[in-house]
């Protein structure tokens, strides 16, 4: 690859830099670091008191033993008194739109906030040193080529997104240009001039995006110059990672995470550790990295349903020796879920850490049956969580860790990681869902699915009902002798109580399909 020093942008709205020490004089119209005038302390301070209050009902209307640990700040001296630098630099992802503006202009920086117009932004100081220079000067080595930009309500014109990742302990960068279509003009010199942007640039990639959306990414991606994945590493394991594949994108703080979740797996020789939403199979691989080198062997499982995040992790997982004991699968983790619970599979300790909108019932009830030791969430959103440890409870898990850490400082985005342990008491019990026939997988559907009861009780009721409530209530009235509480060994008290409405809504839907009469209410 050519190397070259990194470019001077010389367009009038790009030299004068941003210092990085002093206010932004962006932060208005871009709207992404809506705290970066709070001095970083006070940040931290509601950021506790934000999850307190959150996660405070829970622990007591449970009875938990445990209280939210303080925040995990950035910086050696977060945890004291005292003042606390304000983080620079940490984002190592960033992202430019780009956008016609005058004869052969192409301007960058960020979308005003709720608008498709795009503010200049020469520096930014929450990115990784070198990361917005080098997304303007794709502009200009658009200009240069004469590659037109795209115009979002006109859906026309080809260069849409620049994205860069930097690496954390390597010094590699992978830049990812987003086009409208494949075909470009001038493309050979479009490559060169991108591959001579900065010296460290060692992937260019392209993505392919015809749709008119505001998501960045389309489904189509490859290599224009270099190496098919960048190497960065994370605690002691090295990952190759492909442009489209999810990364977090603090590494410094996602190390804390990590070292967090790990802690709270307590890995014992011989356990299988079942990484659900992995990404690149990164949380799990550095658990079973850590835990080999104590000499704790353990297997490992890893579930995502990005085919390239897939991909990577089982080219991580040879790159970091661990492919022995490691699988990584491709599917819907709540599927893959319901169909190991079903089939019975055994695991120890559960990782989970799903995106923004949380897991889903479905998961949570199959997770539970599965009946693992430990379960660790990861989360982005500690509502949903929140929503989502409620179930955990009811499935016979206590929460015994939660701690705050704060990966995006400047906003108001906290992650949590919550370890939760099985109750004793809890005893196990068969898992009834949905079976291969009713989902059209083989034989004939004679009766309603259990998904056909839920989406009728939704649909007619405007009501969520979990599978287990069907089951019980199937159980109840002799129509299914494929799964009884008796048999499972459960007593009434631990069976799950379907609330009043949800039972006369499913009885409606059993009535509906014709498995009980117009006059049986109760048998
Ligand atoms: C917050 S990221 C976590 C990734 C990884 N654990 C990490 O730390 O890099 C969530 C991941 O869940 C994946 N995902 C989202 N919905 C999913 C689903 N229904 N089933 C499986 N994976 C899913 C996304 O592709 C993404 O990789």
């Amino acid at each position: 690859m050519n190397r070259r020093l990194p470019h001077t942008d010389t367009h009038d709205h790009a030299t004068s830099k941003i210092s990085c020490e002093g206010p932004c004089p962006v932060m208005r119209a871009c709207g992404g670091c809506e705290w970066l005038n709070l001095p970083y302390r006070k940040q931290l301070t509601r950021k506790q008191h934000a999850m307190e209050e959150l996660f405070g009902p829970l622990i007591a209307e449970l009875d938990l033993d445990c209280s939210v640990e303080p925040v995990r700040g950035m910086g050696a001296n977060a945890g004291d008194t005292g003042k606390i630098a304000s983080p620079r630099g940490f984002r190592h992802k960033a992202a430019s739109p780009f956008a016609p503006t005058g004869k052969n202009h192409i301007a960058s920086g960020f979308f005003a906030r709720g608008t498709h117009r795009i503010v200049g932004v020469p520096d930014c100081c929450v990115e990784a040193p070198g990361a917005r220079a080098i997304l303007n000067s794709v502009a200009r080595a658009a200009e240069a080529c004469h590659i037109p930009a795209y115009e979002e309500d006109q859906c026309r014109g080809l260069l849409r997104y620049a994205i860069v990742r930097m690496g954390y302990h390597t010094d590699e960068v992978m830049l990812t240009i987003v086009t409208r279509e494949r075909r470009m003009p001038h493309y050979r010199q479009f490559i060169t001039a991108l591959q001579n942007i900065d010296e460290r640039i060692t992937i260019v990639a392209q993505n392919i995006n015809p749709k008119m959306t505001n998501a960045i990414l389309g489904g189509e991606s490859h290599i224009l110059a270099g190496r098919a994945r960048m190497r960065d590493r994370l605690l002691s394991c090295t990952f190759e990672i492909s442009p489209t594949a999810f990364y977090q994108t603090n590494p410094e703080q996602t190390e804390v995470l990590y070292q967090l979740a790990i802690d709270g797996m307590d890995l014992k020789p011989g356990d299988v550790l079942l990484d659900a939403y992995c990404g690149s199979g990164t949380i799990g691989m550095c658990a079973a990295a850590e835990a080999k080198a104590a000499g704790v062997d353990i297997t490992l499982l890893g579930i995502e349903r990005n085919h390239f995040g897939v991909r990577d992790a089982v080219r991580n997982a040879e790159v970091n020796d661990l492919c022995d004991r490691s699988r990584f699968i491709e599917a819907d983790a709540t599927e893959y879920l319901q169909h190991a619970a079903r089939r019975g599979e055994h695991v120890d300790v559960l990782a989970l850490d799903p995106p923004r909108a949380g897991s889903t019932p479905a998961f949570i009830e199959a997770a539970c049956a599965m009946a693992p030791r430990r379960i660790v969430y990861i989360s982005c959103n500690p509502y949903t969580q929140e929503r989502d440890l409620r179930l955990f409870a009811q499935g016979g898990y206590r929460m015994i860790r939660m701690t705050p850490v704060d990966m995006f400082p400047h906003t108001s985005h906290v992650e949590t990681v919550a370890v939760l342990t099985r109750e004793k008491s809890v005893k196990s019990y068969a898992y009834v869902n949905i079976s291969p026939s009713e989902l059209g997988m083989g034989g004939k559907v004679k009766k309603p699915t259990y998904k056909q009861i839920q989406e009728y009780v939704l649909k007619n009721h405007g009501l969520k009902v979990s599978s287990l409530y069907i089951a019980n209530l199937k159980d109840e009235l002799g129509l299914d002798k494929q799964f009884s509480y008796e048999e499972a060994e459960m007593s009434a008290e631990k069976r799950p109580k379907c609330p009043p409405e949800k039972r006369e809504a499913i009885l409606d839907a059993f009535r509906h399909f014709g498995l009980i009469g117009e006059d049986e209410t109760e048998k």
